[in-house]
């Protein structure tokens, strides 16, 4: 039975101002370029097909979508990237609200990067990938619509993006899926479902000073 069976909308924010407030709460973000299937691998994960907005236009996706998973722990839709079609206003307001939340929100506690398992590692995959990486959070990276690939053009696949990620980006982790299939759901889950339990680094900065 998925561990995030209970999901349910919680927020939306256009705006940096409109993030929910974080109050020792706990969240994983699902980043990625636009059509990747972000949206749908979180509806897959909470076992609710009308979770999160899917849909084959791609660019659909065009808040932060706050999902609450547990009391405090949220699953985070963003609008994906590299869509050409979308107007240059739209971009750059995206790329900074993006880049401010990825970096500055300490309740994250760690990025899904969510790839089409037919174009792994695009240009902007590896930037994000180059740009989250000094933050020192988790990413794991999900190889999304795998059975849209043979088994062995899936195996193939997922062993050379793993070789990619460890020579160039250390601790990442890799898997496939298939949200068509519902294949994959156990593996993201066993390790999402940690970096949502651990104890905050804020926590350990709310222990006072010992009195002199
Ligand atoms: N065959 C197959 N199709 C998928 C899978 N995951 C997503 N799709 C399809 O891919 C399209 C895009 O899926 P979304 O989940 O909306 O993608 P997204 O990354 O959220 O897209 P944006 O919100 O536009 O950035 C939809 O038509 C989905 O039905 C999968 O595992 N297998
Ligand atoms: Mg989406």
């Amino acid at each position: 039975m998925p561990l995030f069976q209970n999901a349910a909308y919680f927020a939306s924010a256009h705006h940096l101002h409109e993030l929910p407030k974080e109050d020792g709460c706990a969240e994983v973000a699902f980043a990625g370029r636009s059509n990747a299937g972000k949206s749908s691998a979180i509806n897959t994960l909470a076992n609710h097909n009308r979770l999160a907005f899917v849909s084959k236009q791609p660019g659909r996706t065009q808040l932060i979508n706050f999902f609450t998973i547990s009391e405090n722990a949220y699953l985070v839709d963003l609008p994906g990237y590299g869509y050409a079609k979308v107007p240059e206003a739209m971009r750059k307001h995206w790329q900074h609200v993006l880049a401010t939340y990825l970096s500055t929100r300490p309740s994250l506690r760690g990025l899904v990067l969510v790839m089409d398992s037919r174009h792994p590692l695009t240009s902007l995959d590896r930037q994000m990938l180059d740009w989250f990486g000094p933050t020192g959070k988790p990413i794991h990276v999900l190889l999304t619509k795998s059975d849209k690939l043979s088994r062995s053009e899936a195996m193939k696949t997922l062993a050379a993006v793993r070789k990619e990620l460890n020579e160039n980006w250390g601790s990442c982790t890799a898997q496939l899926f298939s949200s068509l299939k519902k294949q994959g759901v156990d593996e993201a889950e066993k390790i999402i479902a940690p970096w949502l339990a651990a104890p905050s680094d804020a926590s350990e900065d709310q222990i006072p000073d010992p009195v002199a």
